[in-house]
């Protein structure tokens, strides 16, 4: 089985693949293109990468035995993920074994940006003894804001705080608890952190929601004179916007490992700034880091293809054909009810609990729907990388638990799949779903712990309102002069004249000002449109 190492990865890794006599490994000496490579992966059956070499669909097509692609470090940006799925070829990482290089890349950051100190350098290298010129600033007592608190960003604030720095994190999809533990104040608004960091350091995947989530109108938001740090992704700043704000003084300086075209080209403005500090994407390149990656990625590449085990995937989602027909139907409602209490759930949450009733409670394997279940709820963070390989571990590093039960207690319905989310011991929403008819008809029947019927496609509006006469055909009537068709309500109510929850799936989606006109009945409150 022919192995290419296409990016150098540490020596032991190499070793460890040479040592089995399954292996044909051969090593690329130098980083290849696209039109270079198609020829040399034809036969290959395992591809290894860091971040240089870009593992396109054209790549992964013209690999025609290729069942593995392993990536020794964390962002697979650089692959084709969703070919790399429609082809059968399972891409795995190597999270966790440059954690720490990173972070501490991140704090070399810090310094030399608080101190100068390459420009410093540069200076003496010059000829010159400037000390006016490099009076710096010290870290401790200053704010530094820290957007993306997982395994870098964690790491970077343990040690941020060790320094004397008072620490604020923006990751609205980590629990709370996770962070109260870590010493870091977590904001609700990155606004709220963007108010007051002194330093901002970035150290989130890119996303739907991050990419290019540093630009002008962010740095306009920011404290005057910020420092910025990225040693995750260059994607997320708006290059020339940096540059504009740099100008400016809004942003005093910056410090980068990874750009938005790598290599950074020779003429690229950033390399004549002189508030930049860069590096070359170095995040990852320690003797440590290289060591642990290497390996891990040379051992989990082992085992799936000598053994079929799959560790670290990031795709693939891995059933047997009989078990697959069984929770087919689970897997759509299931994926249904998280979307929309991933919609309608506060940002922060600690915990799914997961109720199987009735058939449910029989099927043969309950783990493929928790999933499907948890990739819903999670599609609101944006993250396309999410997939049932490694949704679980994904709402783990979020602090997310996820409790299943198969529930012998009677119920309504014949199959019953119920999710409860909650913030600590408070329950703040749930949603529950059946079939009605056949397992193609699925429906969410319970919201609230109130009766309800909600179609599992399209838009669907909900609100409370006062139960009082001609409150149906005045909702009615203001969609309707809104073009909006309603294609089916439903309403439920505590008692006549209380509080009501109606729910009514439309054929489009109405403006956010349809909303607000809603939103200003005092007998209408909690609008929402949620998309299924
Ligand atoms: N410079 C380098 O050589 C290296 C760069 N990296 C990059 O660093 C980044 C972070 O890596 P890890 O900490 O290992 O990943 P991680 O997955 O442990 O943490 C990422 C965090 O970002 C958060 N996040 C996602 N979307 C967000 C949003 N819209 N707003 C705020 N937070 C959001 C997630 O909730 C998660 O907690 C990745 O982009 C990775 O590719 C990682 C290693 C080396
Ligand atoms: O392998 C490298 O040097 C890049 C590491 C990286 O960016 C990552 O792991 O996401």
């Amino acid at each position: 089985m022919k192995i290419l190492v296409c990016d150098p990865i540490a020596p032991k890794g190499i070793e460890l693949l040479k040592a089995r006599p399954e292996f044909q490994v051969e090593v690329l000496s130098r980083r290849h293109s696209e039109e270079e490579l198609l020829p040399l992966v034809s036969d290959a059956v395992a591809l290894v990468v860091r971040s240089e070499t870009r593992v396109t669909r054209r790549v992964i097509e013209a690999a025609r035995s290729l069942r593995v692609v392993g990536r020794a470090g964390v962002g697979v940006d650089n692959v084709d993920v969703e070919a790399a799925t429609q082809h059968g070829v399972v891409v795995m990482n190597t999270p966790g074994g440059n954690t720490i290089s990173t972070a501490e890349l991140t704090m070399a950051m810090l310094l030399a940006l608080a101190r100068k100190l390459p420009q410093a350098h540069a200076s003496m290298v010059a000829g010159q003894w400037d000390r006016k010129q490099f009076s710096g600033i010290e870290l401790a007592g200053k704010k530094l804001g820290i957007l993306g608190l997982g395994r870098i960003g964690s790491e970077v604030a343990k040690r941020a705080l060790a320094f004397g720095m008072e620490v604020f994190g923006y990751d609205p999809f980590l629990a709370d608890a996770r962070v109260k533990s870590l010493g870091v104040r977590l904001v609700n608004e990155v606004d709220e952190l963007y108010r007051v960091a002194d330093f901002i350091t970035v150290h989130m995947p890119v996303t739907e929601l991050t990419r290019g989530m540093l630009n002008a109108s962010a740095f306009a938001r920011m404290k005057p004179g910020v420092r910025l740090i990225n040693c995750a992704r260059g994607e997320i700043i708006v290059e020339e916007d940096l540059l504009a704000a740099l100008e400016r003084g809004q942003v005093a300086g910056a410090a980068l490992d990874v750009y938005a075209t790598e290599p950074l080209p020779a003429d690229h403005p950033f390399r004549k700034h002189p508030a930049l500090i860069l590096t070359p994407h170095l995040g990852a390149s320690t003797k440590e880091a290289q060591e642990k990656c290497g390996v891990e990625v040379a051992e989990v590449i082992t085992s799936y293809l000598l053994t079929g085990e799959v560790r670290n995937a990031v795709n693939l989602p891995y059933l047997d054909a009989k078990t697959y027909e069984q929770v087919k139907p689970y897997l759509v409602l299931g994926e249904k009810l998280g979307r929309l209490l991933g919609q309608l759930a506060p940002e922060q949450v600690d915990r799914l609990y997961i109720t199987y009733g009735g058939r449910a409670r029989e099927l043969p394997n309950v783990d493929p729907v928790s999933r499907a279940v948890l990739m819903g709820f999670l599609s609101r963070t944006g993250m396309g990388t999410i997939n049932t390989v490694n949704v679980r571990s994904i709402a783990a590093t979020l602090g997310i638990t996820v409790e299943e039960k198969r529930s012998n207690e009677p119920v309504t319905y014949n199959e019953w799949l119920h999710v409860q989310v909650f913030q600590g011991d408070q329950k703040v929403i749930s949603a529950g779903g059946t079939f009605f008819g056949s397992p193609q008809n699925p429906r969410i029947v319970r919201l609230y712990s109130m009766p309800v019927e909600i179609p599992i496609s399209g838009h669907i509006l909900l609100l409370t309102n006062r139960d009082r006469p001609g409150m149906v055909g005045h909702i009615g009537t203001l969609l309707g002069r809104h073009g909006i068709n309603i294609a089916s309500m439903n309403l439920h109510r505590d008692e006549a004249g209380g509080r009501a929850l109606t729910v009514l799936h439309l054929d489009n989606a109405p403006d956010r000002s349809v909303l607000e006109e809603l939103e200003r009945d005092p007998d209408i409150d909690n609008v929402r449109l949620v998309y299924l």
